[in-house]
């Protein structure tokens, strides 16, 4: 295959790239990596389209080159840029943006200079350059990361750093080595940025798959609108604790509290700044709490604390520390300052229970909370007491 088939394989390639991402785009909210993608996938595809052109005498060097290879540039740092963003790594646009302009004018610096030489290890020493950071991209979590991805990830290094060879021998060996003309290294770096397409668009799809499924088993235990664990995360920390129970010694203790005529808040301020309060009780919560014990959301605004080593009358205290900050820490609304207060029901883990016969207990305490006024702690055992 000759070079002008080649780059013309190469915009086919990256053409039919877009038209699948755009189809893909076309009923769904855009996420701001996948914009950058897209993006980048179409400089390439408008930069091999005019280098294409220029191949076959349809569009004049001065224009193709200079204005082709920038359009690539950008192509490829953007593309490099979405990887560092599937990565989380979001900082990554203001050093790209600095490296472009270099980079741009560097190379028409060289063209300038020389129109065949130098212009080529420009080209390809700031094309290996970009790949090169996609791939570091690719690499970070290496301990974690899917052999597939490490694939991907060492894949794209080692093409990245033939296509920077190219640069390099055309600067120390203008003539060739052996063997290899420039023509052959010409052949291989053009076939090099083909494996290339593919192979980014499989680490950039690796990546955002990755990304989503951590986020799928991250909501199967955590509350979306509080980030604290959701019941099954709650259940999953409680377990240990009620198998531990079995065993002499200090006892772990359970407090479960839900907020007071929560519909009043709802009602009069508006469903958001009733979820804003929901998170600023949690953050106050957990200004209570040590690092062992463990918040969760039970169920629309009923919480679960759990308190490892303690015993009834101190998670009494911790329960009663809790209310107190709860009801002096009016929530700022669009209109007022909200306040709150939550009633709450304690108890302990015995050697017999299980999670329904623990949580029944707690939740009796908590309705005698409810029943006796609202805002109060009730510990487990007085309502067992009680005839
Ligand atoms: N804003 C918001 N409200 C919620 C959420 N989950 C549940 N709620 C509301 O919380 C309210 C809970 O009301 P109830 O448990 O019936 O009772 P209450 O008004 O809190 O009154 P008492 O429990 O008797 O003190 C309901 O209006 C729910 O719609 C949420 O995630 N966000």
């Amino acid at each position: 295959m000759d070079i002008t088939t080649m780059v013309f394989a190469l915009a086919l390639g990256n053409l039919s790239l877009c038209a699948a991402l755009f189809f893909f785009e076309y009923e769904r909210k855009k996420s701001l990596t996948l914009s950058t993608w897209s993006v980048a996938k179409q400089c390439q595809a408008a930069a091999w389209l005019l280098l294409y052109f220029r191949g076959s005498g349809v569009v004049p060097d001065p224009i193709s080159i200079p204005l082709g290879y920038s359009i690539l540039f950008v192509g490829v740092a953007l593309e490099a840029g979405a990887m560092w963003e599937a990565a989380e790594r979001t900082r990554w646009r203001r050093p790209t943006l600095w490296l472009l302009i270099l980079a741009i004018g560097v190379f028409i610096a060289c063209y300038i200079i020389d129109e065949t030489g130098l212009r080529t290890v420009a080209s390809s020493l700031i094309l290996g350059a970009f790949y090169l950071s996609g791939a570091a991209a690719l690499a970070l979590g290496w301990r974690d990361a899917t052999m597939l991805r490490r694939f991907v990830a060492i894949a794209t290094a080692l093409l990245a750093l033939l296509v920077a060879a190219r640069g390099v021998m055309v600067l120390t060996m203008p003539g060739g080595w052996g063997w290899i003309s420039n023509t052959i290294l010409q052949l291989w770096s053009s076939a090099a940025f083909y494996l290339l397409m593919l192979g980014n668009g499989f680490g950039y799809l690796l990546l955002t798959r990755e990304q989503v499924q951590s986020e799928i088993e991250r909501l199967a235990v955590v509350d979306a609108l509080t980030d604290c664990p959701n019941r099954r995360g709650f259940f999953i920390a409680l377990a240990p604790w009620l198998s531990l129970a079995r065993r002499p010694g200090l006892p772990t203790a359970l407090v479960l509290f839900e907020l007071d005529q929560f519909k009043r808040v709802n009602d009069s301020y508006g469903h958001p700044a009733g979820d804003n309060v929901l998170r600023a009780v949690v953050e106050v919560c957990k200004r209570h709490m040590r690092d062992s014990d463990q918040l969760g959301r039970m169920v629309g605004v009923e919480f679960a604390i759990l308190l490892p080593r303690t015993a009834l009358p101190e998670a009494a205290l911790v329960a009663e520390r809790m209310r107190i900050a709860i009801e002096s820490s009016p929530v700022k609304g669009e209109r007022a300052m909200i306040g709150m207060t939550a009633s709450f029901g304690v108890t302990t883990i015995r050697a017999d229970d299980t999670t329904v016969s623990l949580f029944k207990r707690a939740d009796d305490a908590l309705q005698a909370a409810k029943a006796g006024g609202r805002n109060r702690v009730v510990e487990a055992h007085a309502v067992s007491a009680a005839p």
